[in-house]
């Protein structure tokens, strides 16, 4: 790296940065030594049961939204325009439904782990199965979340790449199991104020010195970067409205609907009313965050005149460049980068270690008191940060990786691959009371199988849906001598339509969690309708969404109790899961 880039950090900037630390570090101390210390599990993995909904709302939207995004969308629209924008409008349903659906029959049903749901609907082998699904999602995105700040560290300070991985997974596991999910929840509302605060911070800075808005507005404009709405059904198509506003809703049913990082959030909240209104709140945040990236990306796009795509390293230079002479700006740049990274991890760290404990160990060792619980669970919390840095560190030592491993694409390829097939196991356990156990693991099996030959195929498939300027930024990354490398690029590209096998590789990744949920739920039915499907009576009660039953209210009602199987939660089975452990179903 050019020592010239390491001249952006004066005091401020370290101060601003120690800072943000340093109150982390405070509100996980606060939240280990008040309420109940952090005695028991329940305080330390679902925070008492007794949040409100503002933290919880913002802590949501920073579950899923890490550096990751602050700097992927704005690359994302320098080069491609404003298409990605769109993704607001799956944002709408992408809440409501968790909101009015899974919410719903997962809070009533007082679980600790969203895998829980599993077993009471179809089996222990079958949540084992979601559970070991999530730990690798949540595994692999940990190591992509861990990499980006750390590399925006050392592009302004100079700080050694390994060094900042290190002490991202250390800072953040020491919040983490010192004050728990309380921590957690409160250190992301803090972090992500920080995070707003360092993406508005460039977006005036750059407005102000490109001379106002509608000089920004002007060139966008003339550099087409301003996209109009894609109604162009191909589902090979990168971005359209479709893709975008009816696929990204499956996506968001697989972050916000069933995994363990928003379950547990909406679990924590006082009353389910709380955590429906959460749900709501969330909405204007995801869309102001989405707002202030592609802002950020356009503004940036006046600020360079250079026409051609935009890797997402780039950004961190373009607003080092655009930030010079502001001290303590800097700073709060890469504090915000950090705020999102840090929020994203602690997330990881508390489920992974929540259904770890929950699903993998406790069945095991039923007669484990509190205090040994809490203990193991904090001991988990500290493997898996040991883990992070080992993925990340992978990740570096295989240069031509590094450029992967930013890629807005990559995070939401995994959310689609690995999240699509469990948010599928869910719709099939709620939705169909038809799906018996074999069913369920015979669709899981065959959608992780469908979707990794998909993603997989993607990647060695040129003529892919991934983004056509790749190979160009992975040269430019690794010389200076950009134009060339860029215009290699742009004669590589292949405007053919592919065919057969490699049309199927090329499904642009926004379908994939669609794509896989559907293959789950089809390959789930046929499955078990073959077996033997599920009897009324056998369905653990309280368990079905009459997801039928709303939508056909006009059928008489005969009809619809055939259909829908609405079985109301016995009295029985609720004292027995008030009471703790969930009774095994055979
Ligand atoms: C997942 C959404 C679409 C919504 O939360 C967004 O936050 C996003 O694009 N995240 C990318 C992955 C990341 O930032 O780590
Ligand atoms: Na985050």
């Amino acid at each position: 790296m050019d020592p010239s880039d390491q001249k952006h950090f004066t005091a401020v900037d370290y101060v601003i940065f120690a800072v943000l630390l340093a109150a982390s570090m405070g509100i996980g101390l606060y939240h280990a030594l008040s309420g109940g210390r952090q005695r028991t599990t329940q305080e330390f993995l679902m925070a008492d049961r007794s949040m409100s909904c503002l933290p919880v709302s913002l802590s949501l939207i920073a579950s899923f939204q890490s550096a990751v995004a602050i700097i992927g969308v704005p690359a994302e629209i320098y080069t491609h325009g404003t298409q990605y924008w769109f993704i607001g409008c799956a944002y709408f349903l992408g809440l409501l439904i968790p909101a009015h659906v899974f919410i719903p029959v997962l809070y009533k049903l007082r679980l600790s782990s969203t895998y829980e749901y599993l077993e009471l609907r179809f089996s222990k082998a079958v949540r084992i199965c979601g559970t070991l699904t999530f730990i690798f999602q949540t595994v692999v995105y940990m190591g992509v979340c861990v990499y980006t700040p750390a590399f925006a560290l050392n592009a302004v300070t100079g700080f050694e790449l390994w060094g900042a991985v290190l002490a991202t997974g250390l800072a953040c596991t020491l919040y983490t199991t010192m004050g728990g999910l309380k921590a957690v929840i409160w250190t992301d509302v803090f972090q992500t104020a920080v995070m707003f605060a360092g993406q508005l911070a460039v977006i005036v800075v750059g407005v102000n010195q490109t001379g106002g808005a509608s000089e920004v507005w002007r060139k966008v404009w003339e550099g087409n970067r301003i996209s109009a709405l894609n109604l162009n059904p191909d589902p090979t198509e990168r971005h359209t409205f479709w893709t975008l506003g009816v696929g990204g809703v499956f996506l968001m049913l697989s972050l916000y609907g069933v995994n363990q990082a928003q379950v547990q959030r909406y679990l924590s909240a006082r009353t389910e009313k709380e955590a429906v209104r959460s749900c709501y709140m969330a909405f204007p945040s995801l869309q102001l965050s989405l707002a202030l990236s592609c802002v950020m990306g356009l503004v940036m796009f006046y600020a360079n005149t250079l026409h051609f795509g935009c890797f997402p390293q780039m950004v961190i230079y373009f607003v080092m460049d655009m930030l010079e002479g502001f001290p303590g700006l800097p700073g709060l740049f890469v504090a915000c980068l950090f705020s999102a990274a840090l929020s994203t991890i602690s997330s990881a760290f508390n489920s992974l270690a929540t259904v770890t404990m929950e699903d993998l160990v406790k069945p095991h060792v039923p007669a484990m008191t509190e205090a040994r619980a809490t203990l193991v669970s904090k001991a988990l919390g500290w493997l898996f940060t040991s883990y992070a840095p080992i993925t990340a560190v992978t990740f570096l030592t295989e240069r031509a990786l590094i450029v992967v491993v930013f890629d807005l694409q990559v995070a939401l390829k995994l959310f689609g691959m690995v999240g699509g097939p469990v948010l599928g196991l869910f719709c099939l356990g709620m939705f169909f009371p038809w799906a018996n156990p074999t069913g369920a693991m015979a669709g899981l099996g065959a959608g992780l199988a469908l979707s990794f030959w998909v993603g997989i195929g993607s990647i060695f498939n040129r003529s892919s849906g991934a983004r056509p300027l790749s190979a160009g930024c992975r040269a430019a990354l690794l010389s200076d001598n950009s134009t060339s490398a860029v215009h290699t690029a742009l004669d590589n590209l292949t405007l053919s339509k592919p065919s057969g096998l490699n049309r199927f590789y090329s499904l642009s990744y926004m379908w994939y969690s669609a794509f896989s949920c559907f293959a789950v739920i089809l390959i789930g039915l046929i499955i078990s309708f073959l077996t033997g499907p599920m009897k009324e009576e056998d369905v653990t009660p309280g368990t079905i969404y009459p997801v039928f039953g709303k939508l056909l209210c006009f059928l008489p009602e005969h009809l619809k109790k055939k259909l829908c199987c609405v079985t109301p939660r016995g009295p029985t089975v609720s004292k027995i899961m008030d009471a703790g452990p969930i009774p095994s179903i055979s």
